[in-house]
């Protein structure tokens, strides 16, 4: 089995600072990368980031602008939005040598392309060994050491284990897989059925709906998995019905605030990345190329497209015919 010994994250904001933190407290060697000198400089000095206050950042952690130095990791973490993959990989794919792993930690597909985030390592980095970080966890607690679990997957499971005994601790319990696939899904579809659920809070529909429509979001985030070759088990595991769990329940998450603030009538902040705005679209046109029904993420779709009312969609979602539970 390979061993892993440094680590570079790429993205300095709230979850790379977090995952920096991660892989320092499990042993590593970590650089983490900011793209503006000035912000590396600072954080190198004040041992913090301001996207993630009242955490700390762990004194053997190297925050730095030079890209050269985090390419030198055994194991790169992407930890920027799935809309800035490609470019943020652009820029380090030239300086990588052949057969290191590249960790997407972001929750999305790239509009455009329609690729996973892992397509689009593979088309950046053809060299890299791709893989994928995701599951139930907030920037906040991963820094401050509370428990959290995730699933890793490599195609190559021998790499996925490698990279979960590097990674892992007993704060920050990475499961291994190789159904990357089943765990790209669940991280981009749990970020648009939040923003439904956000929308019911909102509403005040009442902890019933709110308990009906993550169920039924499951269930569509489950019928595209399946459709696209995904397995059963990491789509009901912590990628994917345990994230949906969290991003459906929590006003920590920015895609359940942004449908909060949509369903009082309020105009959304517009500070912070809610990524199911960006993957709603794309996830809609999957699913339709599929022929999966995904009634909820369409009315997401919809709403934020302003080609329908939160309450046209609300009565559409309503009045669908009654059907057998599927
Ligand atoms: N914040 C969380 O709680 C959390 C938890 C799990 C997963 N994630 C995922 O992590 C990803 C990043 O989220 P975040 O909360 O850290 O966002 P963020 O906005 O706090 O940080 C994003 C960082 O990426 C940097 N960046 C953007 N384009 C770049 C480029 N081309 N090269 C280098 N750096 C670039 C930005 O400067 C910024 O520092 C998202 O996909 C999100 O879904 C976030
Ligand atoms: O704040 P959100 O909605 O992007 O969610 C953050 C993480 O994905 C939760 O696991």
């Amino acid at each position: 089995m390979a061993n892993f010994n440094s680590v570079a994250v790429i993205g300095a904001g709230a979850y790379g600072t977090a995952l920096a933190d991660v892989a320092a407290r499990a042993g590593r060697e970590v650089v983490l990368y900011a793209r503006s000198a000035a912000a590396a400089e600072l954080m190198q000095s004040s041992r913090a980031n301001p996207r993630l206050p009242g955490a700390a950042i762990d004194d053997s952690v190297f925050v730095t602008a030079d890209l050269s130095l985090a390419a030198r990791a055994d194991i790169i973490l992407l930890a920027v939005p799935s809309q800035q993959l490609r470019d943020a990989l652009t820029a380090l794919a030239p300086l990588l040598p052949a057969g290191i792993p590249v960790v997407a930690c972001a929750k999305g597909i790239e509009r455009g392309s329609h690729k996973f985030m892992t397509e689009v390592i593979a088309d950046v980095a053809p060299q890299a060994i791709p893989a994928i970080l995701s599951g139930p966890n907030f920037a906040d607690d991963v820094a401050a050491g509370l428990p959290t679990a995730v699933t890793l997957a490599c195609a190559d499971e021998d790499v996925a284990v490698a990279l979960v005994q590097a990674l892992g601790s007993a704060t920050f319990r990475p499961y291994h897989s190789t159904d990357v696939r089943g765990v790209e899904i669940g991280g981009a579809a749990k970020n648009v059925l939040a923003i439904a659920a956000g929308i019911v809070a909102g509403k005040q529909l009442g902890a019933s709906a709110l308990a009906a429509l993550t169920t039924r979001g499951f269930s569509e985030l489950l019928r595209l998995g399946i459709a696209c070759g995904a397995r059963t088990e990491t789509l009901s595991g912590l990628s994917g019905l345990g994230d949906l769990i969290l991003s459906c329940s929590s006003a920590q998450s920015r895609n359940f605030s942004l449908g909060v603030a949509l369903g009082r009538g309020e105009q959304p902040a517009r500070d912070k990345l809610a990524e199911g705005e960006f993957t709603a679209p794309v996830l809609i046109e999957l699913a339709a190329s599929k022929g999966v029904d995904m009634p909820v993420a369409k009315a997401v779709a919809a709403i934020l497209a302003g080609e329908a009312t939160i309450d046209q969609v609300i009565e559409g979602l309503l009045t669908r015919p009654f059907k057998a539970e599927g």
